[in-house]
């Protein structure tokens, strides 16, 4: 498979796209987090999956799992076009000291489907037939 369309996409730009992760662009929520209805300055959609921050998956782990989501080449399987694997160190107070802080932010970007789409890209275009 080719590669090429999957890229870092920077969590200042999905926070952008996502109008701030906005409740009114929440497209859904899942086991690893909650997916974000993005639209790009041109126009173009995605779903930007948000992983939890408890996810306990280090920066090596999350590379392994892109990679493999990036080598998966099927009709049924939604289309992975970028990834955001940043750190941020933050000063935070905790048991009364200032500490800091590593708060990951992570997120796998998914070609947009619309509910239509998204029922024929899990079943196919099963016609049911009444016997
Ligand atoms: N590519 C997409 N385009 C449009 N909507 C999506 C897309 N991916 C996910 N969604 C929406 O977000 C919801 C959550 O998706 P997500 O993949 O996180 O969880 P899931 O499908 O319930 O599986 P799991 O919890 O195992 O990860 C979906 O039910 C769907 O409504």
């Amino acid at each position: 498979m080719d590669n090429v369309d999957q890229k870092h996409m920077p969590h200042k730009l999905l926070y952008e796209i996502t109008d701030g992760f906005s409740e009114k662009r929440l497209l859904g929520r899942g086991a690893f987090g909650a997916v974000y209805k993005g639209i790009h300055k041109d126009g173009q959609e995605i779903a930007v999956k948000l992983l939890h921050q408890s996810m306990d998956l280090d920066g090596n782990a999350f590379s392994k799992e892109f990679n493999n989501l990036t080598n998966l080449d099927h009709p049924n399987i939604v289309r992975l076009v970028g990834y955001c694997n940043e750190e941020e160190k933050l000063a935070t107070e905790y048991d009364g000291r200032t500490i800091i802080a590593t708060k990951m932010r992570r997120a796998l970007c998914f070609e947009y489907l619309p509910n239509g789409s998204l029922q024929k890209h899990l079943f196919g275009d099963i016609v049911r037939q009444n016997s």
